[in-house]
């Protein structure tokens, strides 16, 4: 340890030599993303620049390769935004999610993307598909499923009509805050604004706290936190995202009622994507309603041992069929012992939709 410098101007002088380097390599990574855009071009003047199954590899890698003192997750996000900003110079990235701005599905999008991506709100799930399905945006960010409130049906019922391919997944983990405006009376509160999910996601807290607030179900935590700017008796329940965009202040963090609060999120989009070595499938299947129609369906899986990870039923809107089974798995369509099983389902099944397969969430 002899070599390293005790004093503060010593120290600071070592930072700015490595941040010299750490700009030179950044620059001559960003130089080779150029490259990789003309090659692309050169190839295919259709060519796809964003690659799902190539941005995950790249940040397993580098996750693995960590030894601290940073954390693996701190090292990935740092990462996450040097992609990002490469695949700018390519072209960027433009991105639909279910707005309006602060909501935890922008936050999904830009944990996603990173913040060089363009992002745009849209008031509704099924508006996010159709911005997609239109070619206004390259992709498209809607939550599917919460730990603690279970799935998002609206997202799954969008996927029925639409002709969208999944191309990634985003965990997020949710932290709710009880949050003021500058000109709050904190001990007046009567009114506390969220969406619906974020209010059954602290029903425990609140009651302890404010069990005689009014809870108002607003559109978005977002929402919430835009109108108690101007009520000086009302809180909102949402995330940083939204305490920031409307400066607010936070009188209570974290006040989820389970710590391990997630919500998944999907990317959709057209191109579908190539194998990364650790995928995911999801498929939607209509069954006829017949006796030992859902041990037909999950047989296959258990023989060739592919391991799901969800299965959810929906009523389905034909009238045909009682019900869809949404089904995700381990898995890339292109490897042999998954297209035997789907092969399978697919005789055995009314109707079956391979909606995509894509990269299991890294960050
Ligand atoms: O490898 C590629 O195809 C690239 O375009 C380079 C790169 C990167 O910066 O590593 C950038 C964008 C893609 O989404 C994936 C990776």
């Amino acid at each position: 340890m002899s070599d390293i410098p005790i004093n503060l101007d010593e120290l600071r002088q070592r930072i700015d030599r490595i941040d010299g380097e750490i700009l030179r390599l950044i620059s001559e990574r960003a130089e080779c993303a150029q490259q990789v855009a003309r090659v692309k071009l050169a190839e295919d003047a259709g060519a796809v620049f964003y690659r799902p199954e190539r941005e995950a590899q790249v940040l397993r890698r580098i996750m693995a390769l960590n030894q601290g003192p940073l954390d693996a997750e701190e090292v990935g996000r740092l990462f996450r935004e040097i992609m990002s900003a490469c695949l700018a110079l390519e072209q960027p990235v433009k991105v639909a999610y279910l707005g309006p701005e602060g909501t935890f599905t922008q936050q999904a999008a830009l944990k996603h993307f990173g913040e060089s991506a363009v992002s745009l709100p849209m008031a509704a799930i099924d508006e996010v598909f159709r911005e997609v399905e239109a070619g206004a945006v390259n992709y498209g960010v809607v939550p599917v499923e919460n730990s603690t409130e279970g799935v998002v049906n609206h997202t799954l019922d969008s996927f029925m009509d639409s002709s969208m391919h999944i191309c990634g997944e985003v965990v997020l983990r949710i932290h709710h805050h009880l949050l003021v405006a500058p000109t709050t009376r904190r001990d007046k509160i009567s009114r506390i604004y969220s969406h619906p999910q974020s209010f059954a996601q602290c029903r425990k807290w609140l009651d302890a706290h404010y069990p005689h607030a009014e809870r108002v179900p607003v559109s978005s935590n977002a929402e919430a936190a835009r109108l108690i700017k101007s009520e000086w008796h009302s809180a909102a329940i949402a995330g940083d995202m939204a305490a920031k965009l409307y400066e607010l202040e936070k009188i209570a963090e974290k006040i989820e009622d389970r710590p391990d609060n997630s919500t998944r999120f999907l990317i959709i989009g057209h191109p579908s994507v190539p194998m990364c070595g650790d995928d995911k499938t999801s498929l939607v299947v209509a069954m006829r309603n017949q006796p030992g129609a859902l041990h037909d369906l999950l047989e296959p899986f258990h023989r060739h041992q592919i391991d799901l990870t969800r299965l959810e039923t929906r009523p389905s809107r034909s009238g045909v069929w009682n019900y869809v089974f949404f089904i995700d798995f381990k898995g890339h369509v292109d490897q042999p012992e998954v297209a035997a099983v789907l092969d399978e389902v697919s005789l055995r099944s009314a109707e079956m939709k391979v909606l995509g397969s894509y990269p299991q969430g890294v960050l």
